[in-house]
């Protein structure tokens, strides 16, 4: 054999062992590292892959070793590994490629991306040492979270020497590739590793997958003639991406002249035009490509071996649910900026938008929440509405579907929603800036006083003085408010609140200059006052000195009602309220109305002494063996708490009894608060009165009880700040039976078409509000022809009050059973005993019922409903 055929053979055999070591260390990249596990390829291994012998395998590994190809690990046996694939995966640049064993390997390639090491700094340069390097890149959903990886992969991609690394975006559709590489390409622009003025270009390769010619010509151009219609030269993607960025979508749809072509421009920066033999052409084109194939799929393995990073984003089910909560609150202020106007989206759409099933991921999240939003413009422009509003009953059953999708999830779901206070979030699209904060500033509602108490004040103002009232009086409800407010507040701080105390969030929101004064000031003051060093008052003392700043700026200070009583009423507050107020004074460079010191004293004091200051109690009376437990129950199950409380009366019960019962749990329930009872029957109401006069704790009574006043009252009791006489009148108002006037106008819409009652439009809308799934008309009018057809066969004529109970209960029990959440229900065999024609009528047509929903209703939930009727129209048959 001649020597250059020896050559020829020598080569062929380093490029065979050299793609075996590409194939081996690829795949080792998509499994991932374990570093408990020694990895790497020995000369044996390799050399039987490609079957060469292990002494010639080791003499080829050692050649690519010098060419900087591969990575050695010294040890019994050596290990070799892809040089350019692991630095890919790891984000680094590794300059010297021989490790003296495992853990030193290992050690570089951890160590690399901790700045603060500084042993292995001269082989290698973290990506994170780059100055400049926030911007596009960090600044996606998730670069802090799920796609921590892929953004130091992405800038090591963009940083490596001289001109970055081609790299392969992987992914299903809608994921973020374009969004991905876009960033990749800005951060390009961000850190100058590109010039400014440097070229983007988007090909998508399936626009043409039909068609090779066109897309080679598109892709490379072509020279006149070079085809039929060819009728002069023109210039391709590749020449105008020169010294830029060439983003392939889909770039398995490329047909495999077009890959070669490719090919040849990634290895050797040369391309030649369509119709051209001879001349060949010079491009430096950054690839980014982009494909929704599974990478390790046989048609992309070619590609694989030309192409050093691979970035695999997740699916959004991947993604953590906060991560997807941010991007759906992007996503509606994106939507509020482009049309100008704000949205209003209830927590309901929210939780639902965050856990319907999306298969194709932010693509589809981004374009369900664009379609929500185009439907409720259009109700805007319709009803000239003041705001954009999305309601539940808006989104598609597919969307809706989410609520339904909460197993495994409620403790995140609960830790996101529990700092939302409000029953919805605001999208201000006049206000851009608030974009990219916004799910922070969720966050951080635990901190956060400042906003909401200075608006507190200034709302009630109003109010009280529209109402007639005199100065005085307004100063001292407000006063009132005030400490209710800081009361709250405080339980608030106080709480073991999921919300971390993380500087980094809050130094998103708070002027960086603020925060360190106020952190330098409370710190200073710590010594004497210890309670100083909990982070969250340090938040919410910036956020509210942020606020006051503001606000002196404007001229829109707010005076305090009775800063003298508070001087008086809490000395040391007051004082240790001044010295924060002149420290701050004095580092800030603004003066400060003394006033403020009134109400940080308050501030202080309430975090000092706080304790829960508890809510107002709910305690619902109503005749009949579980009556007023079931509501109870009810409401606590649907608001998830524990807040409802019931004395049943059964008839055998003595009103004595009952009264005594009733003071009881008064006494019980009281947390400074009062107690609202919701009762069923006008002669309980002395019950509250005889109750206040012995044990001083105030009450107020309704004398109307349906479990959607149950649920209102615990709901908004829960509320904080809650007076027990806004309470009292905010349940009242739920209820359309308590003898309310209707001017003619409203009877005129609540009976116009339909053909309905007067009165059944109001019960249907009342149920509108009590509903969270069920359409309500749909709801009523299903349960009215049920309860029609069942009082039918049990040979009872229909009335009002039994329409209100049954659609009112049944449809939550249909809620329940739609939840997978239906009540239980003791000695059920009892009840089928006891009732058992009832029972079977019932049952006949609650299937019929139940299958316009879609659902079987138990026969634990059918005994309650067989108690209403036996309760209610003391039915035994
Ligand atoms: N991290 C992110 N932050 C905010 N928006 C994002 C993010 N990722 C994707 N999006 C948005 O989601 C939508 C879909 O993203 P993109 O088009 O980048 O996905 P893709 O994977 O390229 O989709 P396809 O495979 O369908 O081309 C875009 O409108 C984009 O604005």
């Amino acid at each position: 054999m001649s020597k250059s055929s020896n050559k020829k053979q020598a080569l062929s055999r380093k490029a065979k062992i050299y793609n075996e070591l590409q194939s081996l260390t690829r795949a080792l990249c998509l499994k991932g590292f374990n570093s408990d596990k020694e990895i790497g390829f020995n000369a044996e291994y390799i050399g039987n892959k490609v079957g060469v012998s292990r002494n010639n395998t080791s003499k080829e590994l050692n050649r690519l070793l010098r060419e900087g190809k591969v990575l050695k690990i010294r040890g019994r046996p050596v290990l070799y590994l892809d040089k350019q694939l692991i630095e890919g995966y790891f984000a680094i640049s590794i300059k010297n490629p021989t490790f003296s064993d495992f853990k030193d390997f290992m050690q570089t390639v951890n160590n690399c991306s901790d700045e603060s090491d500084t042993n292995s700094k001269k082989d290698v340069y973290p990506v994170s040492s780059v100055k400049g390097s926030t911007g596009a890149l960090d600044s996606l959903v998730g670069a802090d979270g799920s796609l921590k990886a892929q953004v130091e992969q992405a800038k090591a991609a963009i940083l490596y020497p001289p001109f970055g690394l081609h790299t392969l975006i992987s992914g299903p559709t809608g994921v973020g590739k374009t969004t991905f590489a876009e960033a990749m390409y800005r951060f390009a622009l961000e850190t100058g590793r590109l010039p400014q003025d440097a070229p983007f270009i988007v090909f998508n390769c399936a626009d043409y997958a039909e068609n090779p010619q066109l897309i080679l010509s598109h892709l490379f151009g072509h020279i006149k003639g070079a085809f039929t219609g060819a009728g002069r030269t023109k210039e391709g993607l590749v020449s105008h991406a020169n010294g830029g960025i060439l983003f392939l979508d889909e770039a398995h749809r490329l047909p495999p002249e077009g890959q070669e072509m490719l090919f040849l421009l990634m290895d050797k920066g040369i391309y030649r035009m369509m119709g051209e033999a001879a001349n060949t052409r010079k491009a430096r084109v950054l690839i980014i490509a982009a494909t929704s194939e599974a990478p390790e799929s046989v048609m992309l393995d070619t590609f694989l071996r030309r192409i050093p990073v691979l970035i695999k984003l997740p699916t959004l089910n991947e993604r953590s649910l906060r991560e997807r909560m941010n991007l759906i609150c992007q996503f509606f202020q994106e939507e509020s900026e482009r049309v100008k106007v704000s949205i209003k989206v209830s927590k309901e759409v929210l939780k639902a938008f965050l856990l319907y099933d999306c298969p194709n991921n932010i693509g589809q999240l981004k374009s369900d929440i664009q379609l929500i939003c185009a439907k409720a413009f259009l109700d805007y422009i319709t009803y000239k509405d003041e705001l954009m509003e999305i309601r539940l009953s808006q989104l598609s059953h597919q969307v809706r579907e989410g609520l339904f999708k909460t197993e495994g999830k409620r403790k995140e779901i609960i830790q996101i929603f529990s700092l939302l206070e409000t029953d919805s979030i605001l999208f201000d699209g006049k206000n851009p800036g608030g974009a990219g904060g916004l799910f922070n500033r969720i966050l951080v509602d635990d901190y956060k006083m400042a906003v909401d108490f200075y608006d507190l004040i200034e709302k009630s103002w109003k109010r009280y003085s529209k109402a007639g009232l005199s100065g005085k009086q307004i100063r001292e409800k407000i006063d009132k408010n005030i400490k209710n407010y800081f009361q709250n507040f405080s339980v608030r701080l106080n709480s073991t609140s999921n919300v971390p105390a993380n500087r980094l969030i809050i130094s998103n929101i708070i002027d960086q200059s603020i925060l360190q004064k106020v952190e330098d000031t409370l710190s200073e003051l710590s010594a004497d006052f210890d309670f100083l060093f909990n982070r969250k008052i340090v938040y919410s003392l910036a956020l509210h000195i942020e606020t006051l700043i503001e606000r002196l700026k404007r001229g829109t200070v707010i005076s305090h009602p009775d800063r003298k009583s508070i001087k008086k009423e809490h000395p040391e507050e007051y004082q240790l309220a001044l010295k924060i107020m002149h420290s701050l004074e004095n580092k800030l460079l603004i003066p400060i109305p003394e006033d403020e010191a009134a109400f940080l004293a308050m501030f202080l004091y309430a975090v000092r002494t706080g304790k829960d200051s508890g809510n107002i109690g709910v305690l619902v009376i109503a005749h009949g063996p579980a009556v007023a437990s079931g509501m109870a129950h009810v409401a606590n199950k649907l608001l998830g708490v524990d807040h409802a409380h019931a004395v049943d009366m059964p008839l055998e019960l003595s009103v004595e009894d009952a009264l005594e019962k009733t003071i009881e749990e008064i006494k019980r329930l009281n947390t400074g608060k009062g107690v609202l009872m919701l009762v069923d029957m006008g002669s309980l109401k002395a019950f509250g009165e005889i109750a206040t006069e012995k044990t001083g704790i105030p009450t107020k009574v309704i004398e109307m009880v349906s479990t959607p006043m149950v649920i209102e009252a615990t709901r908004k009791a829960i509320v904080p700040g809650m007076d027990l006489e806004t309470l009292e009148e905010d349940v009242k108002n739920i209820s359309p039976f308590i003898g309310q006037s209707v001017d003619s106008e409203e009877l005129k819409i609540y009976s116009e078409g339909s053909g309905k009652r007067f009165f059944e439009r109001m019960l249907i809308d009342t149920l509108g509000k009590t509903l969270t799934f069920l359409n309500p008309e749909k709801a009523f009018d299903t349960l009215k022809y049920t309860l029609e057809r069942i009082l039918e066969d049990i040979g009872e004529d229909l009335n009002d009050d039994m329409l209100v109970k049954f659609t009112f209960h049944c449809s939550c029990m249909i809620e329940r059973v739609l939840v997978h959440e239906p009540l239980p229900y003791k000695n059920i065999e009892l009840v089928e005993m006891h009732n058992r024609i009832l029972f079977n009528i019932l049952k006949k047509h609650f299937t019929l019922a139940g299958e316009v929903f879609g659902v079987t209703i138990p026969d634990t939930e059918i005994a309650y409903v067989a108690k209403i009727f036996d309760t209610h129209l003391d039915t035994q048959l």
